[in-house]
């Protein structure tokens, strides 16, 4: 084997950490059982011929673009189908799964296949009888067919109650018919729909004689399994060129009465019978299942994405040198610039945080999964409020911190070589898509009014609202973590109480309900936002707390090191809540400053083995800018010799257009 020749920069960082890097790496990874297991997939996946690309995915054409991915999906999920073949629980999946980020090696801007994994194969284990299980998750976990989630319309996607696609049962025929009755009721979004899928779960609106049921849903064959060609009744294609998800073939359905037999509605939680009697679900957000899981798996989703970018930007930092501070002294590293380590470091805390907040998350879905499993279903709404903060803040801090992470390379991140535009892409997506980040943040509102309805009753509240039950009155000011972590709860408890306050005058102003809603709804997002970093921050110090207390001395100081780094940002970020519901004092606000100064002081020898610590192989990274080597200046050259128009040293357009052009004959 050649030995890798590594940027002299980058060897002397790698001499001056004071932790272990791979008991890091086991902590993120859930167990050293995981890392194991994620590195053999990752190996066996790059041992594939043929997977990488050898030109890169932005020099194709739309099309080509298309054709490559769904040729490199086909190899790389045949080896995760026999990764997820084997015999463990869902839950045991996730955790080996948890940092499993060994897809964006294959591709850079998400893959066609990504919904069939993400929400037709989790729909159906959610939402179908286990007779309908055991035909149809068979079918779809050997990839005979492949399916997607096809809910959002062109004219809808918010709010689905007014989702338009009509089910009419037909108890003739025993057959439900597929219906749009208007542009606006064409499906529009769903990935792989365009050309990818033949199958799909369909949210429609349920109609049985003459009387609509709300939205229910229904396996819908969309294409013949041997020609791959529309069914009759079956408007498809594909919605256009977007901002990122261009392998995804997100695409548009229509329905020309299409008929389904009765068995293709799931009904695991509502059912009609043969003769068209409903027997409706215990609660009707049941049938919005996926969607909250899709929300839980987003949170660690971000904290992947972030510790990507963070990785490629601190690598890069290390090896670019820049200016001349001091003179006669060689330029600094841009990693010693304060203003850089402002930048990176919160990153590399916020993907920690993500994580840690994910991991705590994924346990109550699975214990609400497993009371609604029993039929109890106390607390799904807890579950769904959380979601409804955690997803919006985590896309958001994720874009914020990427396009930082963008910043921070200077002129080279802007290069799609660096794949730090991709990822912006990827992660500005997620703030649309499974709930929109504001309508989620006041859904989560309407959960802090309730709660604080019952406060006011003088009842005891539950789990990770029972804070709200504190007192309003003004807090004195204390900086030690836990104290500003608790400070966090008080400001989410004021901002919650001047929402509802809000939203009670303007209903005594005369306002009905919902306009006193409407025009409270900034503060209203704003308590939600609040509640959701409450959240963020306790789950984050008290998980580490407790999980690092079995780690090494050494690595246990870094990583409080990053908790304490995270906490005192968000006190400077949100200084002007502190100044409104605390004694805080420019004195204490200037000392929280030069606190953080002296935290990445501290984090500064450790910041290359902490994105080390993530472990991502350079295929993953994908990134001309953060390789181990590195070897920035070399790949960024060896990317631009792939540009196609490098092929030819005279492009044709010189005879065609340029030189007429410049001797006045065009
Ligand atoms: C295991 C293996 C692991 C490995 C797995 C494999 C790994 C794969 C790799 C993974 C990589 C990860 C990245 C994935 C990539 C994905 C790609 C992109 C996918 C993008 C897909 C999409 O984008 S797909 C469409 C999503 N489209 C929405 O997301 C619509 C939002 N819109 C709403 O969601 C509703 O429209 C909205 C607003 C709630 C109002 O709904 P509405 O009008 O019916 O309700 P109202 O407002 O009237 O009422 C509200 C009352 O309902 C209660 N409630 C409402 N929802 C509830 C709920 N879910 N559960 C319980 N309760 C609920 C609430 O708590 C209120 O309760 P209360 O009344 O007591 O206050
Ligand atoms: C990359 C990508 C992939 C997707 N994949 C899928 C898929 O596979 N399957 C699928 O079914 N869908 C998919 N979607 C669709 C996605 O779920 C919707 O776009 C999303 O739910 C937002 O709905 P909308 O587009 O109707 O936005 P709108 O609801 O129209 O939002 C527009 C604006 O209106 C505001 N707004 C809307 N309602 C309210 C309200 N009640 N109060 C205050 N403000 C409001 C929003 O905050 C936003 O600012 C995808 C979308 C994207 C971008």
């Amino acid at each position: 084997m050649v030995a890798m020749k590594i940027n002299e920069d980058l060897q002397k960082e790698r001499s001056k950490y004071n932790f272990d890097v791979e008991e890091l790496t086991n902590f993120l990874d859930w167990g050293p059982q995981y890392t194991l297991r994620r590195r053999n997939l990752e190996q066996k996946v790059l041992n594939v011929k043929g997977l990488l690309d050898d030109i890169p995915e932005e020099y194709l054409s739309h099309k080509e673009k298309y054709e490559n991915a769904v040729r490199k999906a086909v190899l790389y999920y045949r080896i995760l189908q026999k990764e997820n073949h084997s015999n463990i629980s869902d839950e045991e999946k996730t955790r080996a799964n948890f940092r499993n980020m060994i897809s964006s090696a294959v591709f850079r801007d998400n893959s066609p296949f990504s919904l069939h994994y993400s929400m037709f194969i989790p729909t159906i284990k959610g939402q179908a009888t286990e007779e309908q299980k055991a035909y149809w998750l068979k079918r779809a976990n050997n990839m005979e067919i492949i399916g997607t989630y096809a809910q959002t319309e062109l004219g809808h996607g918010t709010f689905i109650r007014g989702l338009e696609t009509q089910a009419t049962y037909d108890p003739e025929t025993e057959e439900f018919i597929l219906y749009s009755p208007t542009l606006s009721s064409y499906k529009w979004w769903p990935g792989s729909l365009a050309h990818t899928s033949n199958y799909c779960v369909v949210m429609a609106r349920l109609f049985i004689k003459g009387k609509s049921h709300g939205i229910h849903p229904f396996m819908v064959q969309l294409r013949d399994e041997e020609t791959h060609m529309p069914l009759p009744g079956i408007k498809l294609g594909e919605i256009g060129a977007k901002l990122g998800f261009n392998n995804v073939n997100n695409g548009f359905l229509g329905f020309e009465n299409y008929r389904i037999p009765r068995d293709r509605m799931l009904m695991k939680n509502a059912q009609v019978l043969k003769d068209g009697t409903l027997i409706a679900a215990t609660n009707s957000k049941l049938t919005y299942g996926t969607m909250v899981f899709v929300r839980v798996l987003i949170v660690n989703n971000m904290a992947n994405l972030l510790a990507k970018a963070v990785t490629i930007a601190v690598r890069y930092s290390a090896v670019r040198r820049q200016s001349q501070p001091k003179p006669n002294e060689p330029e600094p590293q841009i990693l010693d610039y304060i203003t850089q380590q402002h930048k990176l470091f919160i990153t590399i805390a916020t993907s920690h945080a993500f994580y840690i907040n994910a991991m705590w998350l994924w346990e109550i879905y699975f214990n609400v999964n497993k009371d609604l499993g029993a039929g109890k279903l106390e607390n799904l709404p807890e579950l769904h409020a959380i979601a409804c903060c955690l997803k919006p803040i985590s896309t958001s801090d994720t874009t914020v911190l990427i396009e930082r992470c963008r910043l921070a390379c200077g002129g080279h991140g802007y290069m799609l070589s660096s794949n730090l535009p991709q990822m912006y892409g990827l992660a500005t997506a997620a703030c649309t898509y499974e709930g929109e980040n504001t309508v989620l943040l006041l859904q989560a509102a309407r959960a802090l009014v309730k709660a604080w309805s019952v406060r006011v009753e003088g009842k005891p509240l539950k789990g990770t609202m029972a804070y709200l039950a504190g007192t309003t009155a003004p807090k004195k000011w204390d900086s030690s973590v836990d104290s500003i972590v608790k400070i966090f709860q008080d400001v989410a408890i004021r901002k919650v109480s001047g929402a509802v306050e809000t939203l009670k005058d303007y209903q005594k102003s005369g306002l009905s309900l919902e306009d006193a809603w409407n025009k409270a709804s900034v503060c209203l997002t704003a308590a939600s936002e609040a509640h959701g970093r409450a959240i963020l921050l306790s789950v984050y110090k008290s998980e580490m707390d407790k999980r690092t207390a079995s780690l090494s001395s050494s690595l246990k100081k870094v990583l409080l090191q990053l908790v304490e780094l995270y906490v005192i940002y968000w006190a400077l970020e949100k200084v002007s809540d502190l100044l409104l519901y605390t004694s805080i004092t420019e004195k204490d606000i200037t000392e929280l400053q030069r606190r953080y100064i002296g935290l990445m002081e501290k984090i500064r020898p450790n910041a290359v083995g902490l994105v080390d610590a993530f472990d991502f192989r350079d295929e993953i990274l994908n990134s001309a800018l953060g390789a181990y080597d590195g070897r920035a200046y070399e790949r960024l050259m060896e990317e631009a010799m792939k540009s196609p128009l490098n092929v030819e040293p005279v492009n044709e357009t010189f005879h065609k257009y340029l030189k007429p052009f410049m001797l006045g004959k065009l």
